[in-house]
């Protein structure tokens, strides 16, 4: 089990690929995330490599559907022995509350957490999809919703996590992606921060995709993140 923060995104296009990454990496180290592209492509052989490895996994599917077929989903993903799942939080509390009981009645101990607002949507997006009020206040409203529905934490942005930390606690989790360290590109996200001030603000875990897996040297990468957390 690693006590480490560091989550990283393998977003490849095949299982080959993804391995050729962890290969490099050591459990002990980080966790490893598999999200949609990877899980459709190589299905749950990668979670049978990467736990073989002795990794612990996030499956980063994002389930959104209706209740029952959301907590089959989750129960799914659990039986595959994965340490996290997720669910958007947008599919409501009913939705939320099946998976959290479908894990509980089938003694699973997976961490169950609900996405809240993409940390590639800013103000302007949520408009246009019918919201008027900022990312924060959405991410606020679904993280209330989370914790009330017995799910164990939130993914958000870092810039999120200390009001997070306020309304809903040290042991509820902050999972948050759009971390970038100073020598990384942006990309497409949009609600960014740097490692270190993300742990300071109150992330419990940091997802990192593109600054390793794209870097040049990918363990200079990871080993720099490490020294800036250090
Ligand atoms: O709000 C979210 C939810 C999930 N993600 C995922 O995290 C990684 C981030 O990768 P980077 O390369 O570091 O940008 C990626 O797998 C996303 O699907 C997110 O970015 N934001």
């Amino acid at each position: 089990m690693s006590e480490s923060p560091l989550i990283i995104a393998l977003d490849y296009p095949s299982l080959d690929a993804a391995l050729c990454m962890a290969d490099q990496l050591d459990p002990a180290r980080c966790r490893l995330k598999v999200g949609k592209e990877l899980y459709t492509r190589s299905g749950p052989a990668v979670l049978e490599a990467l736990h073989g490895r002795g990794f612990e996994v996030f499956l980063d599917l994002k389930f959104h559907d209706i209740p029952n077929t959301v907590a089959g989903a989750v129960q799914a993903a659990a039986e595959q022995g994965v340490w996290m799942v997720n669910v958007h939080a947008g599919g409501g509390r009913k939705m939320m509350e099946a998976a959290a009981e479908r894990l509980e009645k089938n003694g699973l101990a997976t961490h169950l957490i609900a996405v809240t607002v993409l940390t590639s949507l800013q103000e302007s997006d949520l408009q246009e999809v019918g919201l008027s009020c900022t990312p924060a206040e959405q991410v606020e409203r679904l993280a209330r919703l989370t914790q009330q529905s017995g799910l164990q934490g939130v993914v958000c942005s870092a810039q999120e996590a200390a009001h997070l930390k306020t309304i809903c606690g040290d042991s509820f989790l902050k999972v948050t992606p759009g971390i970038r360290p100073s020598f990384a590109a942006v990309n497409d996200q949009q609600r960014i921060m740097t490692p270190s001030k993300a742990i300071q603000a109150g992330s419990t875990h940091l997802v990192i995709g593109r600054p390793v897996t794209q870097a040049a040297d990918p363990m200079e990468a990871l080993t720099a993140i490490e020294a800036e957390l250090a």
